[in-house]
């Protein structure tokens, strides 16, 4: 029989989704060196003719650093503002390491209306086509400086997490696989930072009550919704017919082992049969 992670080995057009906790210290300060390896791993992979997509936070990570705020504000227009300077900071760090590797960045910031009606879906279907043709790394985020809770028709209404906006992004461009780079090894049978003997579950392949128990909140205050978020990204690709690994970013060089079918982390596993 095949092996369950022989898929992944076969996966071409790949989303990674990097969250604020890899990319930052516990400082709030940027981890750079983290960021130079994910730039050389994800460019290595683009050499090697995979078609990827980098989801990243740390628009209002990066900011509260570069502006020298003791924390995240917790108004929304500070914190509107406060990404406006993150997410142009975020885009010139990473043009300047992947450009090391020699490869283009280009920016897609999103919000929920643009990707629920169908021309504006449409349209961006086409700049990441046409993105990856060219042989650029599309970098997205939400647009956190416009994004708003509201649900009312033409507002730019907000994905709220970026996990969820990872998989949401993953489906609109067929990928084959998305890879979560969290601040943990994989999906546990309860949160470790509670439960020191909880157990590193290897694969799902159905998210039910008793996988939705095990996930807990955020783990650090940098972090946004913890396994709950990631369980509502999972149920977005399984459905989708797309696999979903969780990893630890700690080590961006696992996402290679990842794609050679190595077993790290959790494998929530696409379901064929909802398509
Ligand atoms: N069942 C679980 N398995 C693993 N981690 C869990 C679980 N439940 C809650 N967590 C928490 O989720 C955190 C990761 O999510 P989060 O803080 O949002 O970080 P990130 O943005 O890097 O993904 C972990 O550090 C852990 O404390
Ligand atoms: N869009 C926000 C990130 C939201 C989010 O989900 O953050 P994270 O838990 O770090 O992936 C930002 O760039 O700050």
């Amino acid at each position: 029989m095949e092996g369950i992670r022989e898929s992944v080995k076969h996966a071409k057009r790949v989303v990674v989704k990097v969250g604020t906790s890899t990319l930052t210290y516990n400082n709030g300060k940027v981890n750079f060196s983290r960021i130079d390896k994910l730039a050389r791993v994800i460019s290595d992979l683009m050499n090697q003719e995979k078609e990827i997509v980098l989801v990243t936070s740390g628009a209002i990570g990066v900011g509260v650093g570069k502006l020298k705020l003791p924390g995240k504000p917790k108004s929304v227009r500070e914190k509107q503002a406060v990404a406006a300077v993150g997410q142009s900071e975020l885009m010139q760090i990473y043009s300047r390491f992947f450009s090391d590797y020699s490869h283009v960045v280009g920016q897609i910031l999103l919000t929920r209306d643009v990707v629920e009606n169908e021309s504006g879906r449409k349209h961006v279907i086409n700049t990441f086509d046409t993105l990856i043709e060219m042989g650029i790394l599309p970098v997205v985020n939400e647009n956190d400086s416009v994004a708003v809770d509201e649900i009312e028709s033409g507002k730019h209404r907000v994905f709220g997490d970026n996990d969820t906006l990872s998989a949401i992004v993953a489906k609109l461009v067929n990928a084959d696989l998305l890879i979560i780079l969290s601040d943990i090894d994989g999906f546990y049978d309860s949160d470790p930072k509670e439960n020191p003997s909880s157990k590193l579950i290897s694969v799902i392949e159905k998210i039910n009550a008793e996988v939705e128990k095990c996930a807990g909140g955020a783990g650090t205050s940098r972090g946004t919704g913890g396994m709950v978020t990631k369980l509502q990204a999972a149920k977005i690709t399984m459905n989708a017919g797309i696999d979903m690994v969780l990893i630890n970013g700690q080590k961006p060089e696992l996402i290679m082992d990842v794609l050679e079918g190595a077993e790290i982390g959790t494998l929530f596993k696409a379901d064929i049969l909802a398509l």
